[in-house]
C-alpha cells in the first residue's frame, strides 16, 4: 500500500469488462486532472501467442493444467514487483501484449507479441492496472497487498462468457468453438486464481442480466446496459466516503439489497461508478498530498523552512 504513489487495480476475468471500465477511469482522471501510469495485465503473460500455443500443446500431451489464468503462464512475481516498486518510488516498467493486428500494426509487430519492457512514464499521480490478476494472492505472491483501491469487474458467469465470446470472435478472430474450448480449459485456474480475488476487492461491480442468458454459447449479442442491473458490493463501506442515502437519491431505480450492497439499473452503471469512485479518488489524492507534505518537512530541517 502506498500513500505517496497510489496503486489502483481493476481486476476481472477474460471478457469481464476491465478494458471497458478502464475507459471510465481515464475519463475520471481527465476530469480530476490526474496523470496515470496505465498498465494492462496481459503484459505480464509469460509467453507470446505462438509460444503459448506450443506450451498449451505440450501441457495437453502431458495432461497438465495450463492457462492464461494460472502461475505457469504469467509473470506474477514481476507484477508484484511492479506494484511494490511503483508504490515505493512512482517508478517501474511495463510492456503491452498486442492482441489484434490493429494494435500490433501501430508498433510494427505481429499480433500476439509483446512490446519491449519500458519504464513507466515519470511524474504520474497514480498507477492504474486493468487485467486478470490485480487482486492475486497465492502461496508465492501477494499482489493485492500493494493495491490502495482494488475494484472487481465480475459479471455473472453466463454474461461474462457471452461478453468474451462476442469480443473474441468479433475483435480477435477466434471461432465460437475455440473460445468455448478456452473457457473450458481455463476452468480450474478460473476457480483457483480468478475467483478468490473477488473476496479481496474493495468494491465489486457485478452486472446481472435481466434477459435470458441460460445458454451463453448461442447468445447472438451481449445483453445491453438496459437489459441488466449492477450489484455493487462494498467490502468495508466505512473505509471510503460512501453515502448510500445520497446515492439512492441520485441514482433513479437504485435500491439496497444488503447493508453494504447497492443495486443500480445497468444503464446507470457509468453514473454510479463516477458517484462512487470520484470521492474515493479525491480521498486517495488528499492522502497522497498530505504524505508528500510530511515527507518534504522531514527532508527540510526546521531552521531552513
Ligand atoms: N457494461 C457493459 N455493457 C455491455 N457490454 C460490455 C460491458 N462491459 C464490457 N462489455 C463488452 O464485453 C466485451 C469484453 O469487454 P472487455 O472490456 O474487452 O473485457 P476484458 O478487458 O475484461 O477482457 C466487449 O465486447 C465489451 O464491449
Ligand atoms: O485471457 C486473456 C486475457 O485477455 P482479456 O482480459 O483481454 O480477455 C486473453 O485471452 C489472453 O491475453 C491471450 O490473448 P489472445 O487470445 O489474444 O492471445
Amino acid at each position: 500500500m502506498s500513500k505517496l504513489h497510489p496503486v489502483i487495480a481493476v481486476t476481472g476475468s477474460s471478457g469481464a469488462g476491465t478494458s471497458t471500465a478502464r475507459l471510465a477511469f481515464e475519463h475520471m482522471f481527465t476530469r480530476m486532472n490526474l496523470r496515470a501510469a496505465i498498465v494492462e495485465g496481459d503484459s505480464f503473460h509469460a509467453y507470446d501467442r505462438e509460444t503459448m500455443a506450443q506450451q498449451l500443446h505440450r501441457a495437453s500431451v502431458r495432461g497438465e493444467r495450463f492457462s492464461h489464468f494460472g502461475p505457469s503462464a504469467n509473470l506474477f512475481d514481476k507484477l508484484e514487483e511492479l506494484f511494490r516498486s511503483y508504490g515505493a518510488s512512482g517508478h517501474g516498467e511495463s510492456r503491452r501484449y498486442l492482441h489484434t493486428d490493429a494494435e500490433a500494426c501501430a508498433f510494427g509487430q505481429k499480433a500476439g507479441t509483446f512490446t519491449p519492457w519500458t519504464p513507466l512514464p515519470t511524474d504520474t499521480d497514480l498507477l492504474l492496472y486493468e487485467g486478470l490478476h490485480g487482486g492475486l494472492v497465492t502461496d508465492r505472491v501477494n499482489v493485492a497487498q500493494h493495491v490502495d483501491l482494488l475494484i472487481g469487474l465480475v459479471p455473472t458467469i453466463n454474461l461474462e462468457w457471452i461478453q468474451k465470446i462476442h469480443r473474441d470472435t468479433n475483435e480477435r478472430g477466434y471461432s465460437p468453438e475455440r473460445v468455448k474450448e478456452t473457457i473450458l480449459r481455463r476452468m480450474h485456474d478460473y476457480v483457483h486464481y480468478m475467483v478468490p480475488q473477488f473476496s479481496q476487492t474493495d468494491i465489486n461491480f457485478q452486472r446481472v442480466p435481466t434477459v435470458d442468458t441460460s445458454n451463453p454459447f448461442i447468445a447472438r449479442d451481449i445483453p445491453t446496459q438496459d437489459e441488466s442491473f449492477v450489484v455493487i458490493r462494498f467490502k468495508n463501506p466505512r473505509k471510503w466516503p460512501v453515502h448510500f442515502p445520497e446515492m439512492l437519491a441520485m441514482v433513479q431505480g437504485s435500491f439496497m439489497s444488503r447493508r453494504n450492497t447497492i443495486v443500480v439499473p445497468g444503464g446507470k452503471m457509468g453514473m454510479a461508478m463516477e458517484i462512487i469512485l470520484m470521492p474515493i479518488l479525491e480521498q486517495i489524492m488528499r492522502t497522497r498530498d498530505n504524505a508528500r507534505r510530511r515527507s518534504r518537512k522531514k527532508i527540510s530541517p526546521p531552521e531552513t523552512r
